[in-house]
């Protein structure tokens, strides 16, 4: 006997009464019991497949997922979606499909749950775009919820030391300089990713992995075990269990998702000197909502957040060593005791982050985690700018650089995509002191707002990242260090500043006062705007991205293509 009321839950409409003989016709041809048929029907979506290393694990995990579904008397129902893994569509022109795709992995999930009426959700999700997406989905659709990482790859050893897709990133960068040999680089391509599991550094997706645990929707400390480590699947059975609890009590997903646990979520990327992504991802999770969480209020909370995890690609660290000094709950603790954490939000246990980190024992270690009374630097390791060249905002990371290197002015040098700034950099063609300025990758612009590692990498495989600046209306891979401002808004595409820059502008960028500036007047910047042609035309007049470039919105918000959307009057089936 399930305690479970059914015709209360939104599966009724798909397994009770003579109506719906012929859908449970469909049931029995996959196995079903009448018994599981008429228990709650959960869905269980992952990202599972062969794109990267990042899903790979993540079928293994779903069907521990299932099992914790089933001991607590649900019916699980596995189903997929789409990827696009940034390491792979990085540099060429397969990085427009890379945020787009997030909006298309919330839309498949969302469909999915709707058009056959499942009752919950655990959502399993192991790449940049595909831990957002979930999430976007869980808080659309606002059922009971569980989010589960995939889990991080081990770090790459190559003469004694770790390595990560970073190093091999910045190593093309000193083979174009001439510092590295192919049959160097070769040996590193070959050892630096050596399992199954997300980017290991403090890159985007173990941001969002971090995000997934501090905003309440992942079980606490779940996001930590690497993707190999089969002790993660206790984890999966465990989110399982925990959505039929939530189920049970009635807890959805907007119950977990509110402005104060997004701040939450904030305070953890600032501290840990997480992925610029997050200052994309945040605001958009918060669209679900209805909740208005910008670009400024994320960066709002960076600013008086200290950064005190040490984690590349600003520090020393990788995922694993997180996860081995007690990962994100202790990370949590620290914030709690500078009472920089609101404790009464809920978390995937149905218990408040507060009653959930009192049963955390472990402390700072120290050497990965500082306490919060003796930070790495006093301010987060992510900072908003704004100024004359960003009225709608800008970020940049700034986690492992000092004071003096976070100010820089110097004279633009104007790139209108960024095959035309890679080919520079390729070949030394710009100098030190230069802002290098990357225009027309805006989400409607690029399409696509592509993350421009393979740029940012070969400066710094050059030895030149700390030498010039970079500005962009595009955005970063978590993976990039150096002076880079992405996110500039409004972007080219829209006659933002940034489309009337041109070659020799001085720009200032200070991230210790936030501003970004060219030095222009208001009069000089509005007669360049009339003399303005207008957006440049993009490669895309059809398929998926034209449409993407037609619907989405602005940067600030997000970049989510419903910016309209009005949450506030969702539904879903009639719960
Ligand atoms: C390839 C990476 C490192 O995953 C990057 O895309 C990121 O955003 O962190
Ligand atoms: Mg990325």
């Amino acid at each position: 006997m399930t305690k479970f009321d059914k015709a209360k839950l939104p599966s009724r409409y798909v397994t009770e009464g003579p109506a719906r003989a012929p859908h449970r016709s469909y049931y029995y041809a996959m196995g079903m019991s009448e018994a599981e048929i008429h228990q709650p029907l959960v869905g269980v979506a992952t990202c599972w497949n062969e794109a990267a290393p990042c899903n790979i694990a993540l079928n293994r995990q779903a069907q521990a997922a299932k099992m914790g579904v089933k001991e607590a008397h649900g019916t699980p129902r596995e189903f997929t979606t789409i990827t696009v893994t940034d390491g792979i569509a990085m540099g060429h022109e397969g990085m427009r499909s890379s945020l787009a795709s997030r909006e298309a992995i919330a839309d498949t999930v969302e469909l999915t749950m709707r058009g056959h009426c499942y009752d919950a959700l655990v959502g399993l999700a192991g790449c940049d775009k595909s831990l957002p997406g979930m999430m976007m989905a869980m808080v659309r659709l606002n059922v009971p919820s569980v989010f589960l990482y995939g889990g991080s790859i081990l770090p790459g050893r190559l003469d004694g030391k770790d390595v990560t897709v970073q190093d091999v990133f910045e190593a093309v960068g000193q083979h174009q300089a001439g510092n590295l040999t192919t049959c160097e680089l070769e040996k590193l391509e070959a050892v630096a990713c050596p399992s199954a599991g997300a980017c290991g550094g403090q890159f985007t997706a173990n941001t969002m992995a971090c995000v997934s645990e501090a905003i309440g929707l992942a079980l606490m400390n779940s996001a930590g075990a690497p993707a190999p480590y089969e002790s993660r699947d206790q984890y999966a059975e465990a989110s399982g269990r925990a959505v039929m609890n939530l189920l049970e009590k009635n807890i959805r997903a907007r119950d977990v998702v509110t402005l104060k646990s997004l701040e939450n979520a904030a305070r953890v990327v600032a501290c840990t000197g997480g992925s610029t992504n997050a200052g994309l991802h945040l605001p958009a999770i918060a669209h679900e909502a209805g909740i208005d969480f910008f670009l400024e209020d994320v960066c709002e909370i960076f600013r008086d957040t200290p950064y005190f995890v040490d984690l590349k690609p600003g520090g020393a660290y990788v995922a694993k060593d997180l996860y081995e000094v007690g990962g994100v709950p202790v990370v949590m603790k620290e914030l709690r005791k500078a009472g920089l954490l609101h404790e009464d939000c809920i978390t995937a246990d149905g218990t408040t982050i507060g009653e959930a980190l009192d049963k955390i024992t472990r402390e700072a270690d120290g050497k990965v985690i500082y306490p919060i009374s003796a930070p790495i630097s006093k301010t987060g390791g992510v900072v908003g700018l704004k100024g004359n060249l960003a009225p709608a905002g800008a970020i940049v990371k700034v986690a492992g650089m000092t004071e003096e290197q976070q100010v820089f002015t110097g004279p633009a040098r104007v790139f209108e995509c960024e095959e035309d700034a890679f080919e520079a950099v390729k070949a030394r063609s710009y100098k030190e002191g230069d802002v290098l300025v990357i225009r027309n990758e805006g989400p409607a612009g690029g399409p696509g707002m592509r993350e421009m590692l393979a740029t940012t990498a070969a400066l710094s495989g050059q030895g030149m990242g700390k030498k010039v600046a970079l500005i962009t209306d595009g955005r970063f891979s978590g993976a990039t260090r150096g002076f880079c401002v992405g996110h500039v808004g409004p972007e080219a595409a829209h006659g933002g500043p940034i489309a009337l820059l041109k070659d020799g502008d001085m720009i200032t960028l200070n991230a210790l006062t936030g501003e970004l500036s060219v030095a222009l007047s208001d009069e000089d910047l509005a007669a360049r705007k009339a003399d303005w042609t207008g957006p440049r035309e993009t490669l895309y007049a059809s398929g998926a991205l034209w449409k993407y470039s037609q619907l989405v919105g602005e940067t600030y918000k997000g970049a989510v293509t419903h910016p309209g959307a009005k949450a506030e009057r969702h539904v879903y089936m009639d719960l």
